[in-house]
């Protein structure tokens, strides 16, 4: 028996070996790379500034200045140059950049390109496109022809993308110039923005905050005034939690409204949890105008892409004046948001009744089940994927609790969630949320079909357009919170685990009373709880927004709300 503990021991203690000394030597040869790629960015940074300092700083100033609207409209009549909007917002975001550390690459082609557009339009034939030479800053993971896209894993750097995705050829059709990549967490699959090739980006507002993400990069760019459009992705909240961190606009449209062939994902083969990427931009009005022009040609991607239905941008659904009927919650009975977050819903419900519409309360149904659903759906082979692709790389130190959680065996994590369940109750769902085997996923996958037939039923039942709610539990915490507190996605992920389109706006700002009440009246029940909590105190001055939802093929109604909120808020 000895014998057999013996040689037991041994052969643990020898794997154990070899693969501590094979991660060294992979660490090892990774460090390299990551040193080499963060000093060709940096020389990236240099020559990107030589371009920018050759456009006049007054003449930048002014440009600068201009929003969205206006910026499209001088390019369109042609009293601001393609040439000097990008140099323009190569200086923006390079002072976004240093603030931030949101920029992983600066498209240095942009300038040439802006030459070429600018060229063009000396020709008397030559019909501008709608979005003719405004910037554009896209999130690092989308598909450009030249450039990496690593997702944050230092084993893909210098491993360029050898096509535009279709959507990308779209925004170059349509005008718009990429003009920098922005970074990510390491996966995707996290709502902070760190990892071991670029370091982490920070808050524009607060740098001891994270940025959010997956799409942290933009979020702080565009919130730190250095891109004035930009694209995202969101599986559970990429788009919206930076947008709600950073103060900016975007939205998540359902699947099917883009073409996505060319693109990458997170985790490619997780059919019932529906990523899309979306636009961010510093207001509403921005999104409307980029996506009225890219649905109102949306055949360009239909026609390269036959699974995207060709479905156009729908503009009575966006001006109806017809008042609508919005469904809201402040509390999805998982996680209670924190004081703020709760204000700014109620705050935007009295916007939208002082604007005719009517706004009755509406309860999302058992959160708690979503939460195993959409766990389940989304680490759909119980983080194998993930897991194998981060065990090559160098693990990002923020997001190491949630890749723990990934390493302990399924069979394990169930066992242990029951002396769990005593303790930290929420804790113990989401041990029980990765899946055993095949037939609990089909079973997870009937479980959604049939919550969205529930979901959609009861908004039909209420007559309800959209849906009014929080867009987090939290305001931005600090960098390692988000990997500590993965089910603080619930507010975001139950819409792309019903495949909305789903939109942030900023509404406020966290106030001193909202401090108050978080330190007298919040929960501190569990482990989370107390997290957030802690997290949040500190908080004051840090933006606020509010999501809006609507079911596929209605984002123009998501919208309205959206633009009506905005409205409201800035009279303009
Ligand atoms: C104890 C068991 C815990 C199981 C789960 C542990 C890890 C969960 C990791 C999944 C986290 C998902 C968070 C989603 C954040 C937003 C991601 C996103 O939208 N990415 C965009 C990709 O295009």
């Amino acid at each position: 028996m000895l014998f057999y503990v013996v040689l037991l021991l041994l052969g643990v203690g020898a794997y154990y070996y070899h693969f501590t000394a094979n991660r060294k030597k992979i660490i090892e040869r990774l460090e390299v790379v990551a040193q080499r790629r963060r000093d060709d960015l940096a020389k990236n940074v240099e020559e990107t500034r030589r371009i920018a300092d050759k456009l006049d700083p007054k003449r930048r100033d002014y440009i600068g200045g201009l929003d969205f609207l206006q910026l499209q409209n001088e390019l369109q009549k042609g009293t601001v140059t393609c040439v000097e909007a990008v140099r323009t917002y190569f200086h923006k975001a390079i002072l976004a950049h240093e603030k931030t550390n949101a920029v992983t690459c600066f498209i240095l082609e942009a300038d040439q390109q802006a030459e070429e557009l600018d060229e063009k339009a000396k020709q008397a034939s030559y019909v501008k496109p709608p979005m003719f030479g405004v910037p554009l800053s896209l999130k690092e993971c989308l598909k450009l022809k030249g450039y990496d896209t690593t997702r944050g894993f230092v084993q893909d750097a210098y491993r360029p993308a050898t096509e535009d995705s279709i959507q990308i050829e779209h925004y170059k059709k349509l005008g718009l110039i990429p003009f920098c990549q922005t970074n990510v967490p390491q996966s995707l699959l996290s709502y902070n923005c760190s990892n071991p090739l670029f370091g982490t980006t920070t808050n524009p507002f607060d740098s001891t905050r994270t940025c959010g993400g997956s799409s942290g990069g933009e979020g702080a760019l565009i919130g730190g005034r250095g891109s004035i459009i930009g694209i995202g992705t969101d599986v559970g909240g990429s788009v919206r939690i930076p947008c709600h961190f950073t103060g900016t606009a975007g939205i998540k449209p359902s699947k099917m409204r883009f073409a996505h062939r060319g693109g990458g994902a997170s985790v490619p083969g997780k059919p019932m949890i529906d990523a899309n990427d979306g636009p961010m931009a510093q207001d509403v009005k921005a999104n409307v105008e980029f996506l009225r022009n890219v649905w109102g040609d949306i055949d360009f991607q239909s026609d390269r892409d036959p699974y995207c239905p060709p479905v156009h941008w729908n503009e009575s659904l966006y001006s109806s004046e017809k008042k609508l009927r919005v469904g809201y919650y402040i509390d999805d009975g998982w996680f209670t948001p924190t004081p703020a977050l709760q204000r700014a819903v109620l705050e935007s419900k009295k916007h939208l009744e002082n604007a005719g519409h009517t706004v009755i309360p509406f309860y999302p149904p058992r959160l708690t089940k979503v939460m195993q659903l959409y766990f389940r759906a989304v680490c759909l082979d119980g983080g194998q994927y993930v897991l194998n692709k981060l065990l090559k790389d160098i693990i990002e130190p923020t997001i190491r609790f949630q890749v723990t959680l990934w390493m302990v065996p399924t069979w394990v994590q169930r066992i242990l969630s029951y002396p769990v369940s005593l303790v930290f109750p929420r804790m113990a769902v989401l041990m029980q949320s990765l899946t055993r085997d095949t037939f609990e996923l089909r079973e997870a996958y009937a479980d959604i079909e049939a919550y969205r037939e529930e979901y959609v039923g009861m908004m039909m039942k209420d007559d309800l357009d959209v849906i009014l709610c929080p867009a987090s539990v939290m305001p931005a915490p600090q960098h390692d919170i988000p990997s500590k507190v993965v089910s603080g996605v619930s507010y975001t992920c139950l819409y792309n685990l019903l495949d909305f389109g789903a939109g942030v706006v900023p509404v406020t700002t966290v106030s001193k009373s909202d401090e108050e009440k978080l330190i007298n009246e919040y929960p501190e029940t569990d482990k989370w709880y107390q997290t957030v909590k802690k997290a949040t105190i500190g908080a004051i001055g840090m933006p606020i927004g509010v999501q809006v939802a609507a079911p596929p093929f209605r984002e123009e109604a998501v919208l309205r709300t959206m633009r009506e909120i905005e409205l409201a808020i800035t009279g303009k």
